[in-house]
């Protein structure tokens, strides 16, 4: 039976800074789930994170809609309760409603006027304070992310500052999700659809209830995730999946729907929309993809996650 291992972040430097990597790449081989404490991310900002997205949640649905992600060509904004669907397959929409920002750059960024791929403002809703706590929260754990893939370097026996490079300017988005209880769950019944994540890393912070399961690819059974007060959820993503040429795993997960409202944040660690994703020294003569650029792959699983809005 797979478990998903406990972390200590804080035994990532010094004597024991080798256990911490091991242990990484021991959690990275299998489940590609972990759990992850002592990270240093300041518990006021996640407090308060929870509480600006409850704020804005509870905005009146034409308010939210004025930050709609359709009205975004660079997956920023609203997205509101039933409009994607994780797994394309299932025939079920999403019950879950989200808010996503990413790097802010302004109108006049030549990145921006050239229209590169994701590169653009984000629209912020009208909560006071809403938008100096999400950056702030964006900072830390972005900090702490690029710290895991000196870890991921390590592991490799790549020189430890490899991911430094392809995570400037990153493409990494920020998203708040709200699940709204069932009144009446029936089994199988969905908030967020069996899928993998798109990019390297995600750092998942939940409010503690539970839903989150996932299911390693040698397992047929679902596997709770379990939520430790205060520690990040840590998995790999397809572009790492990719990177290491299959070293390591990325998981299908999903979120069950919850009897009670459940709130999580997710940091998807995605690299520079230009960084090419080729097989990395070391992981093997025989290459299980083709390179492809981070921006190409992400526009690919996006599409396929909001098209059945377009078919329904
Ligand atoms: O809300 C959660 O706990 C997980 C959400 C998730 O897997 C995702 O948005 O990719
Ligand atoms: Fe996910």
């Amino acid at each position: 039976m797979t478990t998903i291992p406990i972390l200590d972040y804080a035994t990532f430097s010094g004597a024991t800074k080798q256990d911490f990597v091991d242990a990484w790449g021991k959690a990275a081989r299998g489940p590609g789930f972990m759990v992850v404490k002592n990270h240093g991310v300041d518990p006021r900002l996640i407090e308060s994170m929870f509480a600006k997205a409850d704020e804005f949640f509870a905005l009146p649905g034409d308010e939210k809609a004025k930050i709609s992600i359709d009205k975004s060509p660079h997956n920023r904004g609203y997205a509101g309760t039933g409009s994607e669907s994780l797994d394309e397959k299932s025939g079920q929409m999403d019950q879950k409603e989200a808010f996503n920002m990413a790097l802010d750059l302004p109108a006049d960024d030549p990145r921006v006027i050239a229209k590169e791929p994701y590169r653009g403002t984000n629209m912020w809703p009208d909560v006071p304070g809403f938008k100096d706590t999400f950056t702030a929260y964006f900072d830390q754990v972005f900090n702490l992310g690029q710290n895991l893939h000196r870890a991921i370097a390590l592991d490799l026996g790549l020189p430890e500052d490899h991911f430094a490079e392809p995570f400037v300017d990153s493409m990494s988005t920020l998203r708040v999700l709200r699940y709204p209880p069932a009144i009446n769950p029936q089994p199988g019944e969905i908030g967020a659809g069996a899928h993998t994540d798109y990019g390297s890393i995600t750092l998942l912070m939940s409010d503690g209830t539970a839903g989150l399961q996932v299911k390693p690819r040698d397992s047929a059974e679902w596997i709770d995730v379990p939520a430790v007060d205060g520690a990040f959820i840590v998995n790999i993503g397809d572009l790492l999946m990719r990177w290491t040429n299959d070293i390591y795993v990325s998981n299908p997960h999903r979120v069950l729907r919850p009897v009670k409202e459940r709130r999580s944040i997710a940091f998807f660690m995605d690299p520079n929309p230009n960084a090419l994703v080729q097989a990395l020294p070391g992981t093997g003569e025989e290459k299980h993809y083709e390179p492809i650029l981070c921006h190409e792959y992400l526009t690919m699983r996006l599409t396929a996650t909001y098209s059945q809005k377009a078919a329904s």
